[in-house]
C-alpha cells in the first residue's frame, strides 16, 4: 500500500496481547513506515479501530471472533490483514460477499507468514500428483486453542485438490477397524495429525508416499519472530490488493 506523500501506514492490532499480537506491536512498531495506532485487547470495542483512524487492521485474536472482527473492518472500509485460524471455506465466502460492497477494500487471509511455511505449502502442491499416498502431521504448542491448524487445513486443501486436478486415485488404506481418530481427521480426504507437546512453537510435516520411496516436507517455526516479515508483507500490501486474497504466494511471486 503506497501513501501518498510518503506518510506511514495506520495499523491497529486484534489480540495486542496474545504471543503473535505482542510481536506485532514490536515488529510494527520498529518499522519506519508503518504507524501503530491502535491496540484492541479483548472487551475493548472495535470502534476504537475507526476512532484512531486505521487504514489495516491486523487480526490475532481467536477463531470464535474472527469472522466478526473482519466483518467489522470490511463494513468499515478497513483493509484487514487475518492471522487467526479457523476462517473455513463458508466463512470465507461470507466475507467475499460482504466485500462485494467495498469496493477498494482488501482482505488478505495468511493461513501461515513465516516464509518457509509458504514454500512449503508450494512445494507439498507440486509433489501431491506425484504420489499414491499423503498425510499431514502438525504440531504445536498446548495453548493453540484449534486442531488442527490453519495451515494444515490449507496444506491438506491444496494438495487434495493438485491431486484431483491429476486425476489420482484415492490413497491406498486398508484400515477397517480403527480407535475413533486414529487415523486422524480427514480434511478434504486428507489425513491430519495433530501434536500439541509443551516445547513446541508450530510445525508441520506433510508425508508423501509411493513404491519404494517416500518424501517428508517439514517446516518449523521455533520463534514467532518467523512470522513477522509476513505480517510487515502483508500489511504494506494489502491496500493495493481489493478483494479477499489467500496466503502470501502472490505478495512473494510464486
Ligand atoms: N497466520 C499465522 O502465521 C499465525 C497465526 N496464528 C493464529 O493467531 C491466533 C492467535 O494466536 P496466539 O497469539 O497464539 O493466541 P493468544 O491466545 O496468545 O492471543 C490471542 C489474543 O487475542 C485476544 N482476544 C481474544 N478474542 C479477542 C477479541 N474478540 N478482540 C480482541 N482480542 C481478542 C486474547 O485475549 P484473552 O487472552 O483475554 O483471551 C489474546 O490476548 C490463533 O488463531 C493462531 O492460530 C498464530 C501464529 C501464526
Ligand atoms: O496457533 C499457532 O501458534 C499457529 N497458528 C497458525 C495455524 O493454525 O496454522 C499458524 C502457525 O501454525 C502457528
Amino acid at each position: 500500500m503506497s501513501q501518498a506523500g510518503g506518510s506511514s501506514i495506520r495499523v491497529g492490532i486484534l489480540g495486542a496481547r496474545g504471543r503473535m499480537g505482542s510481536e506485532a506491536v514490536r515488529a510494527v512498531g520498529e518499522a519506519p513506515d508503518l504507524e501503530l495506532v491502535a491496540e484492541v485487547n479483548r472487551g475493548d470495542s472495535l470502534q476504537d479501530l475507526s476512532a484512531a483512524g486505521v487504514q489495516v487492521a491486523v487480526d490475532l485474536t481467536h477463531p470464535d471472533s474472527v469472522l466478526d472482527n473482519v466483518t467489522f473492518c470490511v463494513d468499515h472500509g478497513i483493509h484487514a490483514v487475518v492471522g487467526t485460524s479457523g476462517l473455513g471455506e463458508a466463512e470465507l465466502e461470507t466475507v467475499r460477499s460482504r466485500l462485494g460492497d467495498a469496493a477498494g477494500t482488501g482482505v488478505l487471509v495468511v493461513p501461515n507468514f513465516a516464509i518457509g511455511a509458504v514454500l512449503s505449502m508450494r512445494f507439498a502442491e507440486i509433489a501431491a500428483r506425484f504420489f499414491e499416498s499423503a498425510e499431514i502431521v502438525e504440531l504445536h504448542h498446548p495453548r493453540k486453542a484449534d486442531a488442527p491448524s490453519g495451515t494444515a487445513a490449507r496444506t491438506a486443501q491444496v494438495v487434495a485438490q493438485a491431486r484431483e486436478q491429476a486425476g489420482a486415485a484415492e490413497a491406498p488404506d486398508a484400515t477397517t477397524r480403527e480407535l475413533d481418530g486414529a487415523r486422524g481427521a480427514s480434511v478434504s480426504g486428507v489425513p491430519v495429525h495433530s501434536v500439541r507437546m509443551a516445547g513446541l512453537v508450530a510445525h508441520q510435516e506433510v508425508l508423501f508416499g509411493t513404491e519404494g520411496e517416500t518424501l517428508t516436507i517439514r517446516h518449523d517455526s521455533y520463534d514467532r519472530r518467523s512470522f513477522m516479515p509476513g505480517v510487515l508483507l502483508a500489511v504494506r500490501e494489502v491496500g493495493t490488493r481489493p478483494g479477499l486474497t489467500v496466503g502470501l504466494d502472490a505478495l512473494l511471486g510464486l
